[in-house]
């Protein structure tokens, strides 16, 4: 904005002042003199390499993951679970010639995954001790291949000119086969969302409760691991499960291997968009849900689950997203791209949640956001009068 236009706008003055000065940032630092000059002069020294660094992670950003994926794929970390180890010592268990071995050491080395020691051999470093306390991480990252084949040519994807992706095929019901798949199509998928529950249902169930509640109803509850999770932390609590048939069966297995008979956790197969048989629940909640559908279609799910709840009852609905603070990149970034690829859904700001919520005949909406390591946003709202559930 030209000084002239700063004065005569109608805008607010600290709205003027903010645009002049991204204005001019922007000029400043697309001058390459003027950045030159910044990272030689002491006091805007750090800001020059901390932007410099930045743009290199952007662009290498590709290679990192591809690293990270060799890491998950050969378990270096469980390979350094008993100690520190050389190059020449993991070579043989990797199936690497040494020389390839000590590339990848190094590489993870870089990215904090593991720790070059001074004798020359291998340890776990600060980030690698994360992921591996993290399966769901792990399970994830291996099933980034077929995102990244998805992403090969970002612009024709944007454009809509990448038909039958990897990721469309991985998660049939986004392209609405919700009711003609079998075990086959839905094991995998179901599988990867099992165990990224690990990093899911203990941080949202630390910022709601339910100690007043009766009953829970978790559509497309997958194989039951939120379910399970919310039955361990409070038993009094009746539950129900709603999701594709085969997914269904596989929940009642499973939660029958884990010690929860029907009577504590009940999964049924079915269609959440043709409603729920009748069920009526104090708590209705979806769980990752919303995000895999469009608006409306999200609208109709919302209302199915209103239809579900007792009268002072309320919709709890949990999922990356977009425009957090302090992660930005886990919605518009990550997952737009990922939804992009899976033709399905989008990440959505908790505003645009509540306009969904709205034209589903919600009121009160309260949003909060987890604190594990990927923040993800709980949203509840209820139809009237009713106080908020959040642990103090
Ligand atoms: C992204 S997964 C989330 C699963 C689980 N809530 C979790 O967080 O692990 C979405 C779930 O919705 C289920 N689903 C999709 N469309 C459905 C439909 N029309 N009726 C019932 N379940 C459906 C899928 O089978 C899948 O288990």
């Amino acid at each position: 904005m030209a000084w002239r236009d700063l004065l005569l706008s109608g805008d607010p003055w600290s709205e003027r002042l903010g645009d002049a000065w991204r204005g001019f940032r922007a000029r400043k630092l697309a001058d390459r003199n003027f950045r030159r000059r910044a990272a030689a002069f002491p006091l805007t020294r750090p800001i020059a390499r901390r932007n410099a660094n930045a743009l290199f992670d952007l662009t290498a950003g590709f290679v990192y993951s591809q690293i990270l994926k060799a890491v998950v794929d050969l378990d270096l970390l469980g390979k350094l679970i008993d100690g520190p180890k050389t190059a020449g010592d993991l070579s043989g268990a990797l199936g690497l010639k040494p020389k390839a071995a000590e590339q990848l050491l190094n590489a993870a080395a870089a990215l904090d995954l593991v720790e070059a020691r001074r004798d020359g051999a291998f340890e776990i470093g600060s980030l690698g001790s994360a992921l591996q306390s993290e399966p769901g991480v792990r399970a994830m990252i291996a099933h980034h291949d077929m995102l990244y084949a998805d992403l090969a040519d970002p612009v024709a994807l944007l454009q809509g000119e990448v038909g039958g992706t990897r990721l469309s095929r991985f998660w049939p019901y986004a392209a609405g086969d919700g009711g003609a798949v079998g075990d086959e199509e839905v094991a995998p998928y179901s599988a990867l969302m099992h165990e990224s529950q690990s990093f899911v249902a203990d941080d949202v169930l630390d910022v709601v409760s339910f100690g007043d509640r009766n009953s829970l109803l978790d559509l497309g509850g997958g194989e039951g691991a939120f379910a399970e999770a919310a039955a361990t932390r409070w038993p009094h609590l009746r539950i129900g499960l709603i999701d594709l048939a085969p997914v269904a069966a596989r929940a009642r297995a499973r939660l029958a291997a884990a010690g929860f008979p029907d009577s504590r956790i009940d999964p049924r197969g079915g269609d959440f968009l043709a409603g729920v048989d009748g069920a009526k629940a104090d708590v209705v909640s979806l769980i990752r849900v919303l995000h895999d559908h469009d608006d409306e279609t999200a609208v109709k799910i919302l209302r199915v689950a209103r239809d579900a709840l007792t009268p002072s009852g309320e919709v709890l609905i949990a999922e990356p997203l977009a425009g957090m603070r302090g992660a930005r990149r886990v919605g518009h970034a990550y997952f737009a791209f990922y939804l992009m690829a899976m033709g399905s859904g989008q990440p959505r700001t908790s505003d645009e949640i509540s306009e969904l919520l709205a034209a589903a005949g919600f009121g009160r909406v309260n949003t909060r956001l987890t604190r594990g390591a990927l923040p993800i946003g709980v949203i509840t709202a209820r139809r009237a009068g009713e106080g908020p559930i959040w642990r103090d």
